[in-house]
């Protein structure tokens, strides 16, 4: 076990955030295997610039005004590594609770959500391996849904800046107008009692989305876009770990 770790790149001073309410439980989902990734250790795992890779958005989370607590979602049987190779390599202000993942990614969310308390209004579900997310980014999510009453929830997200094919077999049916769609990144911030009913009813219809915004829009809720840059990037294959090894680096450096 390594010493006590801080963040190296961003402290509150730099992330010029306001005084605000911490009214937000962080939902950090680490619970997959990564079969893309292909590394038996489970890609949340592998080290990222000195740290397991869960470690940075963590640490990203525990930066942020307001967030109250974190919920870790990870398999039962990695929960004592968590503690020990996770948690206890980092100085974390904030409280964290484990909870068990599921089969699925949407299975993980709704277990971390059991582990949400109530009175907290606001939910940030993030990726454990999207390691690169800002605290400014976090904070920029959470004040756009606790500032507009007619928002359920608001996500992290890139417009696309290629142009789109529309493919079919290998044929191409349709360019559409790209200015119309953005990549969903996390967090996905949601007024709490939003999420905990999309959730019930994701399961009640049979429903599996690929993130969590897409189970509130199912219902009815409004959710928008915040902007987000490329560099938020989710560890999928093992090229990406490259990426965001030069990414921090440079973060790091300036
Ligand atoms: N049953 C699952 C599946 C995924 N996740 C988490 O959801 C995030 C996004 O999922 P993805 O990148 O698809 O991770 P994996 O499912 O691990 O990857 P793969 O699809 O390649 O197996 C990751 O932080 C992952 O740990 C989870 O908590 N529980
Ligand atoms: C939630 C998510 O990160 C949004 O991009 C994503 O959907 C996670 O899973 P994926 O199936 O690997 O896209």
């Amino acid at each position: 076990m390594g010493a006590p770790a801080t963040c190296p790149h961003a402290c509150t001073e730099r992330t010029g955030v306001q005084a605000v309410s911490a009214d937000t439980c962080a939902v950090i989902v680490a619970g997959g295997s990564g079969e893309r990734f292909g590394d038996p250790r489970s890609k949340q795992f592998v080290e990222l610039c000195g740290l397991p890779l869960m470690c940075w958005s963590i640490m990203a989370f525990d930066r942020a005004p307001s967030v109250a607590r974190i919920v870790v979602v990870c398999a039962p049987d990695r929960a004592a590594e968590v503690e020990k190779d996770v948690l206890s390599r980092l100085s974390l202000a904030k409280p964290v609770v484990l909870a068990a993942s599921g089969a699925t990614r949407q299975d993980s969310v709704r277990s971390g959500l059991e582990e949400v308390p109530r009175d907290l209004d606001f939910v940030a579900v993030h990726d454990a391996a999207r390691p690169l997310v800002e605290t400014e980014q976090i904070e920029a999510c959470i004040a756009a849904v606790r500032e507009d009453r007619a928002l359920a929830g608001a996500i992290l997200a890139a417009r696309s800046i290629d142009t789109l094919k529309l493919v079919e077999g290998e044929t191409i049916i349709a360019t559409p107008d790209r200015s119309f769609y953005w990549a969903a990144q996390t967090p996905q911030v949601f007024r709490t009692p939003r999420l905990v009913a999309a959730h019930r009813s994701a399961v009640r219809d049979g429903y599996q989305g690929t993130d969590d915004a897409s189970l509130v829009e199912r219902l009815g809720g409004r959710v928008r876009v915040v902007e987000s840059t490329r560099d938020n990037i989710k560890i999928t294959l093992p090229e990406d770990l490259a990426i965001a090894e030069a990414t921090l680096m440079t973060k790091v450096t300036g």
